[in-house]
């Protein structure tokens, strides 16, 4: 480089520092005489990232109680809005819903997600709205729910049977956590590819264990927090080495995913006229539209139906168990219910659902406690905007607590304690009740984790007797995690039922 394009580059970089340096204080002294809400005291580049010591859910509804429902936090460069209350979520989700319909753009996301082109992170815009549109009509409508209705039933057989071949005359010890996630990939995957990678009957052994490998990678780096999302200054210097991680993780991921969607494009032309997967549906839209529908677009959305479908579903199942094995007497109203309703000649189907509303009030509580994504996801304002009176900034990260919303003893009753009673009257929550989030980004999957877990728990509860592994409760600690998992994994006692023997011993013929 010679002399005159060094000084070029110098005089250059001055300017822009100059010119960011005086917008810095503009917009400084602009956002100075607003309207902000309250905010802890903060400390120099990290802001009030020192403050998150443990559960952020946990930290953040503390700080919300002396600094209120409305409360902005810095985190490194990063504003942030912290939402504590159902009044306030609502002006996010009805007046501010399109404002608030972005999603703030994280390092995770630029690698596992395309240069986010997937559903959960595109941009809220003619992308996102054709992903959402073909989402809902190939797997969320009545429709398509019902045409599943057979894969998802087999699934939770396939998850009895299990439980069969270790249950004796007695009861007997079994960990739930590992058989519940294994039918929950399974589930997901059918839906997607006619894939199932988990328990006996695997096709592919050596697909299914790099598939288990590609998705516990991929966990294990979505559930960490990245400081370098908050301070660009690590992101230089690839603290903690994350990026060199991601970049590895998505070439062993693309790999995978590419290689499912070859396979799956060989096998199509066969398949004509059969029942569709959600390839297909992405595939044959690839075939009118091959630079929109790309395949890195579809492996992109592949990738999240797996993140936000399985392990949400999962934890609440394990939650929900874990909550029966403390509440005997819940269960056992609920055993009740399914045997006045079902009877024993039958196992319980999904079209039992609306004759046995007391196993969806368990799963609402359960989620009242325990939302598996207890501050939803965050949102970004595309522009300025007010919320409860106070000015947010465009660009600021919003996190509505859930977790926190749902236990708070102005809006709910004796909020602490399990009491699947408080749904049984049809009273609208609205505001107060949202693990499933709101507006136009809330979870297009509600319906089928309502009911893939509705089913799981009516077979279990139908099927075995359960009881505690020793005397003490099961522990209620939330571990570490993409959702929030049980920071255990679940072991409970079981036995058949007596009464559903001779069910059950066909259920076991006919699924072997
Ligand atoms: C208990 C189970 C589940 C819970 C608690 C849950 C919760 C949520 C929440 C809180 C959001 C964010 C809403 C917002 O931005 O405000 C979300 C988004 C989403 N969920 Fe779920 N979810 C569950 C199951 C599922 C399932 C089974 C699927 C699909 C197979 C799914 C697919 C999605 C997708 C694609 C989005 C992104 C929507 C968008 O940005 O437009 N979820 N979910």
């Amino acid at each position: 480089m010679d002399e005159t394009h060094l000084f070029f580059i110098c005089v250059l970089s001055l300017f822009s520092l100059i010119y960011l340096f005086k917008l810095a204080i503009h917009h400084l002294k602009t956002w100075n005489t607003k309207n902000l809400p309250p905010s802890p005291p903060s400390l120099p580049i990290i802001g009030h990232l020192h403050l998150i010591n443990g559960p952020i859910h946990r930290v953040l509804q503390h700080l919300a109680s002396k600094y209120g429902p409305i409360m902005s936090l810095r985190f490194g460069t990063r504003r942030v809005l912290v939402i504590t209350s159902p009044s306030a979520a609502q002006e996010c989700f009805t007046t501010n819903d399109i404002a608030l319909a972005n999603i703030p753009l994280l390092l995770t996301g630029k690698y596992l997600s395309y240069n986010c082109t997937s559903v959960i992170n595109a941009p809220y815009g003619q992308l996102w709205r054709d992903l959402r549109r073909i989402m809902t009509l190939e797997l969320f409508s009545t429709t398509r729910l019902k045409h599943y209705l057979g894969d998802r039933q087999d699934e939770v057989r396939s998850l009895i049977k299990d439980l069969l071949k270790e249950s004796f005359k007695d009861f007997s010890t079994v960990e739930m956590r590992s058989r519940i996630q294994g039918m929950s990939f399974n589930i997901i995957m059918n839906i997607i590819a006619d894939k199932g990678f988990y328990g006996t009957e695997v096709e592919d052994v050596k697909e299914a264990s790099e598939f288990k490998e590609v998705i516990r990678d991929i966990f294990e780096v979505s559930g960490t927090s990245n400081p370098s999302d908050f301070i660009p200054f690590l992101r230089w210097i690839d603290y903690q080495g994350l990026e060199k991680k991601l970049l590895k993780l998505q070439k062993k991921s693309d790999r995978f995913f590419q290689k499912l969607i070859e396979k799956y494009k060989c096998k199509r032309s066969g398949l004509k006229g059969k029942a569709m997967k959600f390839i297909d549906a992405m595939l044959s839209l690839q075939e009118s539209e091959p630079g929109y529908y790309t395949d890195d677009v579809i492996k992109s959305n592949i990738l999240i139906l797996l993140l936000a479908g399985t392990d949400t579903s999962s934890v609440t199942i394990e939650w929900a168990l874990s909550l029966l094995l403390n509440h005997p007497n819940v269960l056992k109203k609920a055993r009740v219910q399914i045997d006045e309703f079902v009877g024993n000649k039958r196992l319980v189907q999904e079209t039992d659902l609306p004759n046995l509303p007391y196993i969806q009030c368990i799963i609402n509580e359960t989620l009242r406690l325990f939302p598996a994504l207890p501050l939803l996801v965050p949102h970004e304002p595309s522009e300025d905007c007010t919320i409860g009176g106070f000015d947010v900034a465009r660009g600021t990260m919003v996190l509505v607590n859930a977790w926190a919303i749902h236990r708070d003893p102005m809006v709910w009753d004796d909020p602490l304690n399990f009491k699947p009673e408080r749904f049984e009257k049809v009273i609208n929550k609205g505001y107060h009740f949202i693990p499933f989030g709101m507006g136009r980004r809330q979870c297009p999957g509600s319906g089928l984790a309502n009911r893939v877990i509705w089913l799981v728990l009516a077979s279990l509860i139908q099927c075995f007797e359960w009881e505690r592994v020793g005397e003490e409760l099961v522990g209620l600690s939330e571990g570490k995690g993409l959702t929030m998992p049980k920071d255990e994994p679940l072991k409970a006692r079981f036995k058949v039922r007596q009464t559903m023997c001779d069910v059950l011993t066909k259920v076991s013929e006919f699924v072997s």
